[in-house]
């Protein structure tokens, strides 16, 4: 199954990328419940503006001290038994524009994983394809080891639940994670605060997927609110902790970025598509050491769509 908003009143679900939502007219929760000047109220606009360009794009660096590179064939002959997701040579076209030119990796249970590349390089549409969204022109999709046939709505996926947090999400920059999340129910319930702090903290508890798939969720966010969502995709992580200390529900996720503070704060493994393939895959730190000359010059930033900062 896929959702694609992971709650109801998670404002995950703004329908246009570009759009940015005036401020409410009346936000009383700022005004009684927070210190906040609601007049900083405003919608962050999580898809970045086309004329978007980094202060400085010219490299990355990634802390880490491996000096090993783990290119996909070195793990080609491990243990596949926690595998969840695997795309195997899957091919894409839209009219004449071959944009998916046999793309293979495997996602785990428990993993981390992001998706860089340079734009429009396919990114998405990998997402897109995992969820059951777009179906590939050829090769195929293993979820949990069983063939998708056909889009997700086709096909019972042996329980594994995906959500898509799609590109065009919107948050409030002024407001805190537990108060986004809370914020439809705060502006228009009758209900105390206390039973919408429980119901929120339940809420970031049990998102009650098994994958999530974030389509750059740091994008055309300022620093802060960056580190804010990148906290909370961590936190709904297995790995990670929930709202109450517990660890989250989400055995696995992925992130398609361009944000360094994003890989660096919630990637472990990072997947790099060029030109419609995997050409490198590794654990985040090890990265800037490979020896890939693609790589180098993705690094380097002399490809189209590098790393932000
Ligand atoms: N439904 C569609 N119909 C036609 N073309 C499409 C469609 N979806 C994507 N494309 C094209 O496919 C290419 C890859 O798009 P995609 O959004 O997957 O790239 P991306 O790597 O995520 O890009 P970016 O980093 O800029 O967000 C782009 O040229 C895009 O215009």
């Amino acid at each position: 199954m896929v959702s694609l908003s992971t709650t109801p009143f998670l404002p995950f679900t703004a329908k246009n990328a570009s759009t940015r939502i005036p401020p409410p007219t009346s936000f009383s929760y700022s005004k009684q419940r927070s210190n906040r000047d609601p007049r900083k109220v405003v919608c962050a606009c999580i898809a970045p503006p086309q004329n978007f360009k980094s202060q400085d794009s010219s490299a990355i660096h990634f802390n880490g001290s491996s000096k090993s590179e783990q290119l996909s064939t070195a793990r080609d002959h491990e243990d596949d038994s926690d595998v969840l997701i695997e795309c195997r040579d899957v091919y894409k076209s839209f009219g004449e524009k071959k944009i998916l030119n046999g793309v293979s990796f495997k996602i785990k249970h428990g993993e981390a994983v992001g998706i860089i590349g340079p734009s429009g390089t396919g990114k998405s549409t990998v997402l897109k394809i995992i969820a059951g969204l777009l179906a590939p022109d050829k090769g195929e999709v293993y979820i949990r080891g069983k063939k998708r046939v056909g889009l997700v709505s086709d096909d019972d996926i042996s329980g594994l639940r995906i959500g898509l947090v799609f590109q065009s999400a919107a948050l409030f920059d002024s407001l805190t994670v537990r108060e986004n999340v809370g914020f439809l129910l705060y502006e228009h319930s009758s209900m105390s605060e206390d039973q919408i702090s429980e119901l929120v903290t339940e809420t970031l508890a049990a998102v009650g997927l098994k994958v999530l798939l974030y389509d750059e969720p740091t994008a055309g966010l300022d620093p802060i609110a960056s580190t804010v969502v990148e906290d909370l995709i961590r936190s709904v992580h297995i790995k990670g902790q929930d709202a109450r200390g517990k660890p989250g529900n989400i055995s696995s996720y992925v992130v398609v970025t361009h944000q360094h503070s994003t890989i660096k704060r919630a990637i472990d493994r990072l997947l790099f598509l060029h030109k419609g393939k995997i050409v490198w895959e590794g654990m985040t730190h090890e990265f800037t050491t490979s020896t890939n000359p693609i790589v180098q010059q993705f690094a380097s930033g002399s490809l189209d769509g590098p790393i932000r900062y």
